[in-house]
C-alpha cells in the first residue's frame, strides 16, 4: 500500500514542496520503503527528488529547497509489485508526450498483457519491473493519440478513458502534466482511497490538495473535501480551475476492507467511513462473539498489540466488562513491522518494537487483541513474550477473519503458503502461535462494522479477496503465479546482495536512470 499526495497552490510564485513534505509525514504509515516528490515550476520544468528511505531521510531540507514550483506530487512507497529497488521509487517520469510524472497506489493485475502491449504495439521502453511504470506509459501512449502540440482537459479525460479500458486492477493515481497542471483518478471499483480538498485563502483564491487519506487534508486546512469516485478523474489546471469527470461508469463501489482493518490512520475518514469508528465496532463485535465462548469467564484482562489494534481492544474490553491494560509498550522509533519487505527484518523488529510488562501479565489469563494475523510473525512472538512475562493462559483475538489468500491490490501479504492460516483450521493456527485459543472475527461481522448506508452514500460491499479468494476485478492464475515468482526473485536478490557484493545481483536490483544515487 502506498500513499499519494498532490498539491496545487493558487499563488504561482509559491513552492508546493514544503507542504508536500509535511503532508508526506502524515502518510508515512502507508509506505516506509521509498518516497519522492516531483514539482512543476517555471517553463513547465519538473524538479524531482526520490529514493529508498523514509521521508525524513530522503527529503532533506537541502533537497527540498531545490524543488521549485507551485504544483507538485508526492509518493510514499510500500513495494507490492516489482522489487524494492531504488529505481522503482516514485513518482515515475516520462518525457513524451509533453512531460508527465505520476504516483500510483495499488496494483495492476494484467501486467503481462500491458508489458507486451507497450513493447509490441506502442514501442515504449519500460526500464523496471514496476507496474506503476506500466500505468504511466499506458497513460502517455493514450495521451499521445490526441496528436496535438497542446492538449486540453477533454484530451486528458479521453486518455484516461483509454487507460481505464486497458488497465485492470487497483489504482488511485496523481500526476503532473508539464506546464499544464495536476490530475488524479481512481479505478472503477474504488479499491484504493483518494480524496480531494479545497482551501480558501484570505485573498479569495483556492488551493487544492489530492490525498490518499483525509487526515492530510484536515491537517493542512483543506476543510472542504470529498472522495474521488470510482472511475472519476479530476484535472486542476495550473491557474487553479478544476474539472471533474466521471470518465467511465462506476463498476462497483468496493473499497478494500483492509484499509479499515490495518492500513489507514484511525483519524482518517475514507469513502465517508470513519476508520476509528469501524475499529471500535470491530472490538464490540469481537466481544459479542467472545461472550458466547467458554473462555469468557476465564479472561482476566484485555491487552492490545500496539499500535493498530488499540481502538479495537479497548472497545472489546469495555463490552466484555473486563480490565483493559497496555501490557506491551511500543518503541515508537521502530516502524511498522508488517510492511517491511524482508521476513528476517520483520522477526527481529517485533522484539525491538514491543516489550511486555510483567506486572500486567503475571498469573493472568490474557485476551490479546490484534487487528489481523497475517504471517503470524508478530503474533507468535507476542504469545511467547506474554508467556515469558508470566501469563497463565493466552487467548488471541483478531479483528479480521483468517487470511488465507493473496492480497493482490497493493498490500504485500506474502505468498499464500506463508500465511499462517493457509490450509490451517483455527485450532491449528492456535497451535502454531502457541496460544490457548485463537478467535477470528467473522467476515459478515467485519463487513457490518465497516459498511455505510446513508442517504447520499451506500457502501455495503468491499474488496475482501484476502478472506475469500474471490477478487473484485477477477484475476488469472498466471498473475498469482507471477506474483509468487517476483517475490521469490526479490528474496533471492536480497539474500545475494546482502551476502556478497555480486555485481549482477546488484545491477538487477539497482537499475535506475533518473535522479538516483548519492544525494549529497
Ligand atoms: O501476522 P503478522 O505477520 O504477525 O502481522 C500482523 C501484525 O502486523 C501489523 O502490525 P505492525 O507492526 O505492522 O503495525 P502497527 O504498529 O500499526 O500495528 C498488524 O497490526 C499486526 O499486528
Ligand atoms: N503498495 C502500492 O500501492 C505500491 C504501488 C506499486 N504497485 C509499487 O509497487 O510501487
Ligand atoms: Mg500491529
Amino acid at each position: 500500500m502506498c500513499g499519494i499526495l498532490g498539491l496545487c497552490l493558487a499563488d504561482q510564485t509559491a513552492n508546493a514542496a514544503p507542504e508536500l513534505f509535511e503532508g508526506s509525514l502524515f502518510l508515512q504509515h502507508r509506505g516506509q520503503d521509498a518516497c519522492g516528490i516531483t514539482t512543476s515550476g517555471p517553463k513547465g520544468r519538473f524538479y524531482q527528488c526520490k529514493g529508498n528511505g523514509m521521508v525524513r531521510e530522503v527529503l532533506t531540507k537541502e533537497r527540498l529547497s531545490n524543488l521549485v514550483g507551485n504544483l507538485g506530487i508526492a509518493h510514499l512507497r510500500y513495494p507490492t509489485a516489482g522489487s524494492s529497488a531504488g529505481s522503482e521509487a516514485q513518482p515515475f517520469y516520462v518525457n513524451s508526450p509533453y512531460g508527465i510524472s505520476m504516483g500510483h497506489n495499488g496494483n495492476l493485475v494484467n501486467t503481462k498483457q500491458l508489458r507486451k502491449y507497450l513493447d509490441e504495439d506502442v514501442h515504449r521502453h519500460i526500464n523496471t519491473d514496476s507496474d506503476s511504470e506500466l500505468l504511466l506509459n499506458i497513460f502517455a501512449s493514450e495521451l499521445q493519440k490526441s496528436n496535438k502540440s497542446r492538449v486540453n482537459n477533454d484530451d486528458i479525460f479521453e486518455a484516461l478513458k483509454g487507460l481505464y479500458n486497458i488497465c485492470r486492477g487497483a489504482y488511485a493515481c496523481v500526476g503532473l502534466l508539464a506546464g499544464y497542471g495536476l490530475f488524479a483518478f481512481r479505478d472503477p471499483n474504488g479499491i484504493r482511497p483518494l480524496l480531494i480538498g479545497e482551501r480558501h485563502n484570505q485573498n479569495g483564491t483556492t488551493d487544492y490538495m489530492v490525498a490518499s487519506e483525509s487526515v492530510v487534508l484536515k491537517a493542512h486546512n483543506f476543510n472542504k473535501f470529498r472522495d474521488v469516485l470510482p472511475g472519476e478523474g479530476v484535472i486542476i489546471n495550473k491557474s487553479g480551475t478544476v474539472e471533474f469527470k466521471q470518465v467511465v461508469p462506476l463498476k462497483s463501489y468496493t473499497p478494500d476492507i483492509f484499509e479499515y482493518v490495518y492500513f489507514a490512520r484511525p483519524d482518517s475518514v475514507l469513502d465517508g467511513i470513519s476508520v476509528y469508528r469501524t475499529r471500535l465496532a470491530m472490538g464490540a463485535k469481537l466481544a459479542e462473539n467472545i461472550k458466547n465462548l467458554d473462555i469468557v469467564d476465564q479472561i482476566d484482562v484485555v491487552i492490545p498489540v500496539p499500535d493498530t489494534s488499540r481502538n479495537t481492544a479497548l472497545e472489546c474490553a469495555v463490552e466484555l466488562n473486563k480490565p483493559f491494560r497496555e501490557g506491551f509498550v511500543k518503541n515508537t522509533y521502530v516502524g511498522r513491522t508488517f510492511i517491511m519487505p524482508d521476513q528476517k527484518k520483520r522477526v527481529s523488529s517485533v522484539r525491538r518494537k514491543l516489550n511486555a510488562m510483567e506486572s500486567e501479565f503475571a498469573n493472568r489469563n490474557v485476551l490479546i487483541v490484534d487487528d489481523s494475523i497475517v504471517r503470524g510473525t508478530t503474533s507468535k512472538e507476542i504469545v511467547n513474550m506474554a508467556r515469558e512475562a508470566g501469563a497463565k493462559k493466552v487467548f488471541f483475538a483478531s479483528a479480521a477473519p483468517a487470511i488465507r489468500y493473496n492480497h493482490i491490490y497493493g498490500i504485500d501479504l506474502a505468498d499464500t503458503k506463508a500465511l499462517v492460516a493457509y490450509e490451517r483450521t483455527e485450532e491449528e493456527v492456535a497451535k502454531v502461535l502457541g496460544a490457548d485459543q485463537v478467535i477470528y472475527q467473522k467476515l459478515e461481522d467485519l463487513i457490518d462494522c465497516v459498511k455505510i448506508e446513508e442517504k447520499d452514500r451506500t457502501i455495503t460491499h468491499f474488496e475482501v479477496g484476502v478472506f475469500t479468494g474471490n477478487y473484485i476485478t477477477g484475476v488469472e492464475d498466471s498473475y498469482l503465479q507471477e506474483l509468487e515468482e517476483v517475490r521469490a526473485q526479490n528474496q533471492k536478490l536480497s539474500i545475494q546482495s546482502a551476502a556478497t557484493s555480486d555485481a549482477n545481483a546488484k545491477a538487477e536490483a539497482d537499475i535506475g536512470i533518473y535522479n538516483m544515487g548519492d544525494y549529497k
